[in-house]
């Protein structure tokens, strides 16, 4: 759900209000503590409490009672997701949930939006302010699952307890497993490295947040810091939008305004629709143009919502902010059968980031992709060998200053993030292929479009006999299209040894994963052989998408 809302459209619906009702929970919180739910199976358990605090104590509105919380249909290693239970047509809005119970946090500067957060547990603001999104949330959610569940907005005060007993309680993402363990499940340098970046960045803002927050709150554990982490980037979603909510009062209050001042006789009805117009221009420039013109971001976890999971190929639903109600929706996009399991999209994530932060991986998924090392990694006596020629002096320098190789290790590390440039906007979800997600400038092999073109483009300049390279103008940039059909297929030889030698390094093929798989599955080892399935299943895809490459460059 991380970063994407799909549309945040004003939009009329019924306004519904966030009740003050405390809500009992049923679990004490040592048994909580003690025991924390892990499976899906006892997770059910908790979904009536969460159902029955939806409808009763949080004014949330789902279907009609068309619509459940259970096990995913999907897979096991889904966790819940939301079924019909009857057919739902296309344009059905199925859950409503108040604004008011929605977690959020706001960018640049709003922060959480439970005051108490910031306002009780916070020391020095500025630094807390300037902490990642995702951070952030970990701090709000641990206040409310370890320090008091009572959400505060406004003057209400809303027990969150029954939705903190739904969350999950355990990831089954990359991070937990140990360097070696990484290694040798995924098969893959370019998740090691992400990972290895991702601990090292979240364990430098784990000791800000510590030195920004008071004693009490301190007692955040890493493992809780982790989870609120985890739980925030799996379940949020995010929108530009952040101005007020809608409200009527001020219209009201204008058109008693504008009667008063016409029947009293005050002024001219020019002079009244003047003053009007500016309370609707204010509002608007309040509501939509300066949260767009400063970039302000919300960041928002909804309860019920949040249970929705993803599938970038059957998507049936989306998620929406509805302005004059000042509610969240999840509304159907196409008719969903009965004892379907609805979804939506979490945005155009590759498997690398599906498994990063959301502990999953979708098969033949259309926005995977797979990052080779740079290529002043490549064996280029390799690609030499391929081509039937050594390539011509002074060429691979040329692609260097064109900075066309990428970065060694080193230099990567070198130019790493220090501390005191942590940025709130900070978003490690960003393309796998852009230079936050692949900083070493890896090969970037796309299942939408193949090799880079910026790699095809390099590897005709490589190739290229001293003639082409004359004709070229001796610039790397008039390579940019097809030169002739010699230099094309040895370009393309090139790409395609250097895919098929990073396919034959791996220590096991295609062919001896599935079977490994299928063994795992049919064995049941249950928890302790889920780690490697899943990375089965995303090497499997890794080396899928290779294959494909390959027969791209036939
Ligand atoms: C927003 S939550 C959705 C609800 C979640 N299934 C639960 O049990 O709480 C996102 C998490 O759901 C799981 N998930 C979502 N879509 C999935 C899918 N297509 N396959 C497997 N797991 C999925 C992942 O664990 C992900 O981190």
């Amino acid at each position: 759900l991380t970063n994407r809302i799909p549309s945040w459209r004003p939009k009329s619906g019924p306004l519904t209000r966030a009740t003050t009702q405390l809500y009992q929970t049923s679990v004490p919180s040592s048994s909580r503590s003690n025991s924390p739910s892990t499976t899906t199976s006892s997770r059910q358990k908790r979904v009536s409490s969460l159902e029955e605090w939806a409808k009763k104590s949080a004014d949330i509105q789902i279907a009609n009672g068309n619509l459940a919380i259970q096990a995913s249909l999907t897979s096991e290693d889904a966790g819940l997701g939301l079924v019909s239970k009857q057919r739902i047509e296309a344009g059905s809005v199925i859950v409503t949930v108040p604004a008011s119970l929605a977690l959020s946090v706001e960018l640049p500067r709003g922060g959480p939006d439970d005051l108490s957060v910031v306002k009780t547990l916070v020391d020095d603001r500025t630094v807390f302010r300037s902490l990642p999104w995702y951070t952030q949330f970990a701090f709000y959610l641990y206040k409310l699952d370890k320090i008091s569940s009572m959400k505060q907005t406004g003057s209400n005060l809303i027990d969150m307890r029954p939705w903190l007993d739904s969350l999950p309680r355990k990831f089954t993402t990359p991070i937990h497993w140990t360097e070696e363990q990484r290694k040798k499940l995924l098969q893959y340098s370019h998740m090691d490295e992400s990972v290895q970046r991702q601990e090292t960045s979240w364990k430098e803002i784990y000791k800000t947040l510590r030195e920004c927050s008071n004693v009490e709150a301190t007692g955040m554990s890493w493992e809780d810091f982790l989870w609120g982490c985890e739980t925030a980037r799996s379940r949020a979603f995010s929108g530009g939008y952040t101005g007020a909510p809608f409200n009527p009062f001020i219209y009201a209050f204008t058109l008693v305004l504008v009667t008063a001042y016409i029947g009293l006789n005050l002024g001219t009805l020019e002079q009244a629709a003047n003053g009007a117009a500016l309370v609707f221009c204010g509002s608007i420039l309040r509501d939509f143009v300066f949260p767009k013109l400063f970039r302000n971001k919300k960041y928002v976890i909804c309860p019920v919502i949040d249970m929705c999971n993803h599938n970038s190929l059957a998507t049936t639903a989306n998620v929406a902010y509805e302005f004059f109600a000042n509610a969240y929706s999840l509304s159907t996009i196409s008719p969903v059968p009965s004892n379907s399991e609805l979804f939506i999209s979490y945005g155009s994530r590759s498997n690398d980031q599906l498994l990063q932060y959301y502990g999953f991986v979708e098969r033949d998924n259309p926005h995977d992709i797979y990052v080779m090392q740079p290529l002043r990694e490549w064996d280029i006596a390799a690609l030499e060998k391929a081509c039937g020629a050594p390539f011509a002096p002074g060429r691979l320098q040329k692609l260097d200053r064109a900075g066309l190789l990428g970065k060694s290790k080193d230099d990567a590390l070198s130019a790493a993030m220090p501390s005191s440039k942590i940025s709130n906007d900070d978003d490690s979800t960003s393309e796998d292929g852009t230079s936050e997600g692949n900083p070493r400038g890896g090969v970037v092999l796309s299942r939408a479009g193949g090799i880079d073109p910026a790699v095809i483009q390099a590897l005709r300049a490589l190739v290229s006999t001293d003639e082409e390279w004359k004709d070229a103008g001796e610039s790397i940039g008039n390579f940019g299209g097809e030169v002739n059909p010699d230099n094309e297929r040895k370009a393309r030889l090139a790409a395609r040894t250097a895919i098929e030698m990073e396919l034959a390094s791996k220590p096991t093929t295609l062919a001896e994963d599935r079977e490994m798989l299928k063994r795992l599955i049919s064995s049941k080892s249950g928890l302790q052989g889920e780690d490697e399935r899943i990375g089965l299943l995303f090497r499997i895809e890794k080396k899928k998408l290779l294959k494909e490459t390959i027969d791209r460059l036939q």
